[in-house]
């Protein structure tokens, strides 16, 4: 099920939309750029991009800058763009980037306290494989329906992908979404003894032939952005289903968090993909923050409730202490599932609606003492 993107910009975006002249008649100052050769920028780094010209399949990787008129306006892996100049790809060469094509979504993490900057994560991606670790780190449903929320409001379809199924069981997470759509996928690798080898090694794990087939064929034909915890095995993942060999990390003991992590974005163009597969790594998030995601989008994600939430009152904040809020009297009907309670505390948390959740909630209900 795909919902709607609800098309939020920003001001960024705004910049973009208004930089953008492919289609636009030729004026005395500003030149069309007709020549512009279109790519699709897989890496950025500090104001270098790296951009496929590949149009079916893995193409000649040029290195771009932004024309002087763009330079503050933010470009993102997975973007399309126009380049003139040099688009040999040669050595040492360097292309002008003209023009940032229309994005067709764009998946967005708000500030928060992990992070205090708003990020776009990736232009232009139709799915949202959200990667989990079945054990090690253990996974959290909290990330995975912020996750959820994020891609559904940017127009993107989730899927949930559980990895290191040696090492854990993905049967609870099942469990958990098993009254929604969400798509479920697990990932094991071929030799559970070699998988369990000291970490920090830099060579991929072989992933068993099923599900890399099953993981092929669910990618073929669309971008999909891996996303998850660092250390949860994204590059991993990537590797094995993109032929790549990124470097890959062990869980750092101290931190919890990857080692060798991944620093920037990456978009591959697997070999056995057909026109338009893009495959993006992206580096281990902490959380990920939905403060550009209207409440009702929040609620709208969680699909196992919100039949409930029809039969809310107006303005009801479904908060525990709200009379008469349908997905509460949903979830005590039964008919959310045996998971319905804990779904809608988690609903209740991404909210700012949770009961330990003190001062959110003062702020949700609008009190100004
Ligand atoms: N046992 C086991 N280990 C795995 C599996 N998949 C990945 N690993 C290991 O987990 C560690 C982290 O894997 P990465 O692929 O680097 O994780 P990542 O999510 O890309 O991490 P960041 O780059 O930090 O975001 C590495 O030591 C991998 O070898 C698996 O299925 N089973
Ligand atoms: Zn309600």
């Amino acid at each position: 099920m795909r919902r709607r993107s609800s098309g939020h910009w920003d001001e960024s975006d705004v910049r973009i939309r208004a930089n953008k002249r492919g289609s636009r008649p030729r004026t005395k100052d500003r030149p069309a750029h007709e020549d512009a050769v279109i790519g699709r920028v897989v890496t950025v780094d500090r104001g270098r991009y790296t951009v496929d010209l590949g149009s079916e399949g893995p193409g000649t990787e040029v290195t771009a800058v932004r024309a002087k008129d763009l330079r503050r306006v933010p470009v993102v892996v997975g973007d399309l763009v126009g380049l003139v100049g040099d688009t040999s790809g040669a050595e040492g060469s360097l292309a002008r980037l003209v023009r940032i094509e229309d994005r067709a979504t764009v998946l967005r993490r708000s500030a928060d306290d992990t992070d205090p900057v708003e990020r776009v994560v990736v232009a232009n991606a139709g799915q949202l494989i959200i990667v989990v670790a079945a054990a090690n780190p253990t996974p959290r449903t909290g990330f995975i329906d912020r996750s959820i929320v994020a891609a559904y409001d940017a127009g993107l379809e989730p899927v949930l992908c559980v990895t290191k199924t040696d090492l854990g069981d993905a049967a609870p997470l099942r469990d958990y979404y098993a009254e929604t759509s969400l798509r479920i996928l697990s990932s094991s690798p071929e030799r559970p003894e070699e998988a369990a080898a000291p970490a920090g090694r830099h060579e991929s794990l072989p992933l068993d032939p099923t599900t890399v087939e099953t993981m092929r064929s669910l990618l073929d034909g669309h971008v999909s952005v891996f996303l998850g915890h660092s250390g949860v095995g994204k590059s991993t993942l990537v590797n094995a289903l993109a032929g790549t060999s990124r470097s890959t990390g062990g869980v750092n003991e101290v931190t919890g968090r990857g080692r060798h992590t991944s620093s920037s974005a990456l978009a591959i163009s697997p070999s056995w993909g057909s026109v338009g597969t893009w495959v993006v790594d992206t580096p281990g998030v902490r959380s990920f923050g939905l403060a550009h995601v209207p409440k009702e989008s929040i609620v709208e994600a969680f699909e196992d409730l919100a039949p409930g939430y029809a039969d809310c009152p107006k303005g009801c904040t479904h908060a525990a202490d709200a009379a008469g809020c349908g997905i509460q009297r949903l979830v005590d009907s039964g008919h959310a599932g045996p998971y319905g309670a804990q779904r809608l505390e988690s609903l209740r948390r991404l909210l700012g609606v949770a009961a330990e959740d003190g001062l959110d909630q003062m702020k949700e209900l609008g009190t100004t003492t």
